[in-house]
């Protein structure tokens, strides 16, 4: 007979291919469980252990940092093995006999019995004390920020980032926080002509909240429905369906160039919208394998390109949507362990790239044609400083009458423009920002 799958061997799993390959907890786990075969209860707390222990990495490390005698020193193994322990004694309600005694197994098949006799020691002493306890011992006198990125699981710097972008307003950065620690459901496109929300509900999505495009599934795979299947509908954030769509609004006839294309989400919508319109797609990507997923359609030309290096007459295109590449900071509800892997300096390469990026669809586009700049990042260094780069050169519109024009219902709180910014925490959509430019 095959032994039951455990899922505590399975969350150590991941949490090792997490930390040694940068593997994406999003994709790794949902192929585990359907590999070693446990459901119900066992998957979802295999889920729980993953994801809840990723959230609140840090906190958790801090917290142990506390307890061990040289933290340095840890075998990177049994640090993980101590990670599931402490989530499951601070973090949730299981009975701490059973999370000690569980993880004490897990170490000695991990690391033998000294790996055991440490993780029964230390995870014993975190059982002495609650989380408050914990985090009264390991915050910071006077640093509401970093006191803030304690409780829910964010580095600093993030959360310092986020501040800045909601203006300092700290209860709204923690309904941020929580939002980010808040599982997201599925979003679907139905890419129009090929597919309606309706088809979408009848399959089992219920509608979505702004984007006429937009459904969520609550359960289930997507690849379940035959329209996604098919190409016809696809996985997208509602936030990014409202983004594209206001990329079109109001657009001529000509050419359209989609600079950071891959995979092709934006680039099925603007492909509908083009169709409508009697114009055509350029599909530009870096990367041969991100090129390749852009879903086909009679509209859209692919290249792999560079987009800072141009493979089309400057001054010629009628619209370009440039979605840059960004830390993904908008997106954490998804990503779980992206906020320990990001680091301030990515910020800066990242921001050099947009701003080359940017400047090359300002080249693009032809006098009084439109530039819509996308990230899914909130970070300021990525959103309005990029812009402001270019200032010199282009009209700034209000964004939000675009996404208005072509959205469903109207979302509140679009921020005092001319930019859109959109936040899980008042959208429940990924936290896009979205600038619409006219070159002079
Ligand atoms: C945020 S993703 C785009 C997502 C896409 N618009 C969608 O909706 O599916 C950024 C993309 O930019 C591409 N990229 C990075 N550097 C680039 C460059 N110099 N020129 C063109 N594409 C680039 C990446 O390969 C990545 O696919």
């Amino acid at each position: 007979m095959m032994a039951t799958p455990n899922p505590r061997q399975i969350a150590l799993d991941v949490l090792g291919a997490v930390r040694r390959r940068d593997a994406y907890a999003n994709l790794l786990l949902p192929a585990r469980l359907d590999a070693a075969g446990p459901a119900g209860r066992d998957a979802a707390l295999a889920t729980e252990l993953v994801y809840g222990t990723l959230r609140l990495l840090g906190t958790y490390d801090a917290v142990l940092d506390r307890c061990l005698p040289r933290p340095d020193r840890l075998h990177p193994r049994v640090r993980d093995v101590l990670r599931l322990g402490v989530h499951q004694l601070l973090g949730m309600r299981v009975d701490p006999h059973a999370a000690v005694y569980e993880s004490v197994e897990l170490a000695r098949r991990t690391g033998g019995a000294v790996a055991a006799r440490l993780v029964n020691a230390v995870l014993r002493r975190i059982a002495d004390r609650d989380l408050e306890s914990w985090l009264a011992e390991v915050t910071p006198a006077d640093d509401p920020v970093a006191a803030l990125g304690l409780r829910y699981g964010h580095p600093r710097w993030i959360v310092a980032a986020f501040a800045d972008a909601l203006r300092g307003d700290l209860a709204d950065v923690r309904a941020l926080l929580q939002a980010n620690n808040t599982p997201a459901p599925v979003h679907l496109a139905a890419r129009p002509g090929r597919c309606t929300v309706d088809e979408l509900l009848a399959a089992g999505a219920r509608p979505g909240r702004w984007a006429p495009t937009a459904a969520i599934l609550d359960a289930g795979a997507p690849g379940r429905i035959a329209a996604v299947r098919e190409g016809r509908a696809g996985v997208q954030d509602e936030g990014s369906q409202l983004v594209a769509l206001a990329a079109a609004a109001p657009a001529g006839a000509g050419w359209w160039l989609d600079l950071c294309a891959g995979p092709g989400g934006k680039t099925a919508l603007l492909a509908a919208e083009a169709d409508r319109r009697g114009a055509r797609v350029l599909a530009v990507d870096l990367r041969p394998h991100r090129a390749r997923l852009i879903p086909r359609d009679p509209r859209v030309t692919v290249i792999v390109a560079d987009g800072r290096r141009p493979a089309w007459r400057s001054g010629r295109v009628d619209r370009v949507l440039v979605d840059v590449p960004c830390t993904g900071l908008g997106a954490l509800r998804r990503r779980p362990e992206l906020r320990w892997r990001r680091r301030p300096d990515d910020v800066r390469s990242l921001q050099r790239l947009q701003i080359e990026l940017l400047t090359a669809a300002l080249d693009a586009v032809r006098p009084g044609g439109l530039v819509g700049y996308a990230t899914c990042s909130p970070h300021p260094a990525e959103t309005i400083d990029v812009v402001h780069q270019v200032a010199d050169r282009v009209e700034v519109l209000d964004a939000r009458e675009a996404m208005v024009a072509h959205a469903r219902a109207v979302p509140p709180d679009l921020g005092p423009g001319p930019f859109v910014q959109l936040w899980p925490h008042r959208h429940e959509t990924d936290a896009m920002f979205f600038a619409l430019l006219r070159r002079r």
